[in-house]
């Protein structure tokens, strides 16, 4: 299990989380939702120690899980991505397996199965060759989201995975993170998508700088803690 205690994050006097605390059961597809600047990405950056928190703790399996760093598989926004960085779609992928095997070794015949078999999962393997630059948006994603596959890690943090990506990527995404679960995964993904995707996940914390509501969606996606959450009303999953 991966429990946040207390965690708090401010941004030279900005308060981007105060005192959040929940847990993450493996196997579950859990979703964060909340407005513009709620604190979604500082979130999962905080928990990953990528920005400095001034209070908490973030432990899985009862161990600080900055010091399992190893076990997250982290797909950052595209828009923090540098997409010229010249550099091909397999090597990408290839990249989470030399993170574990070394750099300095060439890759072994098990690194390049993984790579493949992450590649044909997301339907890019016949893209392999080709420029990160030259891919579509939806294209991009995938091939991050097969680089967090051949990590085979324990835990998976998505930062808006579907902005702005075409509906086969949406599907391909949405069966793996199926695949996923049933493998106990940890799942936890940021996601501004407040249709009807948000019935897929198991759980949705509702934050706006501090966690709103937390549990089944139909529970936490409630007209009230809409209001307090957005400012103004909407009407979700009223069927
Ligand atoms: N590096 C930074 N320096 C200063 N303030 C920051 C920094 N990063 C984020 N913030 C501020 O912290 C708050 C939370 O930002 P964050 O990006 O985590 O929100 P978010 O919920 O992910 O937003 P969005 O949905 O727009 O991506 C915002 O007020 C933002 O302006």
């Amino acid at each position: 299990m991966l429990v946040v205690r207390d965690l708090t994050v401010h941004y030279q006097g900005v308060c981007a989380l105060e005192r959040v605390n929940f847990s993450l059961e493996s196997g579950q597809l859990v979703g964060v939702v909340g407005p513009n600047g709620a604190g979604k990405s500082t979130l999962l950056k905080s928990m990953l120690g990528l920005v400095t928190s001034q209070r908490g703790s973030i432990r899985y399996d009862g161990h600080p899980l900055i010091q399992q760093r190893q076990k997250v598989a982290y797909v950052p926004q595209r828009s923090q991505i540098d997409w010229n960085y010249p550099i091909t779609v397999k090597n990408v992928v290839m990249l989470a397996q030399m993170q574990q095997q070394g750099f300095w070794q060439f890759p072994t015949r098990q690194a390049r199965q993984m790579v493949k078999r992450a590649l044909m999962q997301v339907d890019l393997w016949d893209l392999r060759d080709r420029h990160i630059r030259e891919l579509s948006g939806g294209q991009q994603q995938r091939v991050f989201l097969a680089r967090s596959l051949a990590q085979q890690a324990n835990i998976f943090f998505f930062d808006e995975p579907f902005n702005g990506v075409d509906q086969k990527t949406k599907e391909i995404f949405y069966s793996i993170l199926q695949e996923l679960k049933e493998q106990n995964k940890t799942l936890l993904i940021v996601s501004h998508d407040l249709g009807d995707t948000l019935n897929y996940y198991d759980q949705l914390i509702l934050i706006n700088r501090s966690i709103l509501a937390t549990g089944l969606p139909k529970q936490v996606l409630t007209p009230e803690n809409f209001y307090q959450a957005y400012g103004h009303p909407l009407n979700l999953l009223s069927a």
